[in-house]
């Protein structure tokens, strides 16, 4: 679509994720700082089975668990963590680093608490939400990830939920909380270009015997003739006028 048309672009789908990264194009931007983590285990809340993942809820009713710094302004509230995950081990993430694929993803969902009364609020502003995405690399079992595959089973048809206590989030993140920044989109319905995205540089390694768990849940419910979830990404997503940012040479 040409400039003439930008006003229309600027109103619809110019900034929607997830994108492939261009690392070289990236640029290392001085004034992005360290991302500030601090997660309360005590505000993890249930396991969802939504019916094309799962999410992993947290009390969200006052900054007890926030990000800030990093690339953001001001303090955004943890909501709720997800995974993408691909029908076999080679494919499955939403972004894409040079043109890899990993087998899965981790989103950790924020929203703009400094700003917004309500998370429903935030997501209608593109300083609304805060997205850590983390890619999942093929490795040894990852413990951290047992214990939330453990509750799978109490969650398998669409609907369902179990209650997750006391979940330490941070201890699935990598050490090294490098990170690429650029602005986009909720990778599903309604796709709403309100979210701040920041992909980790490091992977976090998942076996492929947990990732086959994943496929395991079921789209459907309890009555229904049972259907697994054997995939969940979304395509990449045209760049348009965008610069993804590092926040490391
Ligand atoms: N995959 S993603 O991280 O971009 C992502 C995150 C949240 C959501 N949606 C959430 S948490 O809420 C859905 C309902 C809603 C209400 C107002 S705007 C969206 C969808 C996709
Ligand atoms: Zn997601």
């Amino acid at each position: 679509m040409g400039a003439s048309h930008s006003h229309r672009n600027k109103h619809c789908h110019s900034h929607q994720s997830p994108i492939n990264i261009c690392t070289k194009k990236a640029r290392h931007d001085p004034i992005l700082k360290p991302l500030n983590i601090q997660y309360d285990s005590k505000t993890s809340k249930r396991i969802v089975n939504m019916g094309h993942c799962f999410n992993v809820e947290f009390d969200d009713t006052a900054d007890m668990s926030v990000i800030n710094d990093g690339p953001l302004t001001g303090k955004y509230r943890l909501r709720q963590f997800h995974f993408h995950w691909g029908s076999t081990d080679a494919d499955g993430s939403e972004h894409v680093i040079d043109g890899k694929v990993y087998p899965a993803e981790l989103h950790i969902v924020h929203w703009n608490s400094h700003r917004y009364p309500t998370f429903e609020e935030a997501a209608k502003h593109p300083d609304g939400l805060a997205v850590i995405g983390v890619l999942l690399k093929i490795g040894e079992k990852n413990p951290v990830l047992q214990t939330i595959i453990d509750n799978l089973g109490q969650v398998k048809t669409k609907g369902k939920e179990h209650m997750l206590i006391k979940y330490e989030l941070s201890s699935m993140l990598p050490k090294d909380l490098n990170y690429w920044t650029y602005p986009g989109s909720l990778t599903t319905e309604p796709y709403f270009e309100c979210v701040t995205w920041i992909v980790l540089q490091h992977a976090i390694p998942i076996s492929s015997a947990q990732l086959t768990q994943f496929r395991g849940l079921l789209c459907t419910a309890e009555n229904e003739k049972p259907v697994p979830i054997l995939e969940n990404h979304r395509r990449v997503q045209r760049l348009h006028d965008r610069v993804a940012r590092s926040s490391c040479t």
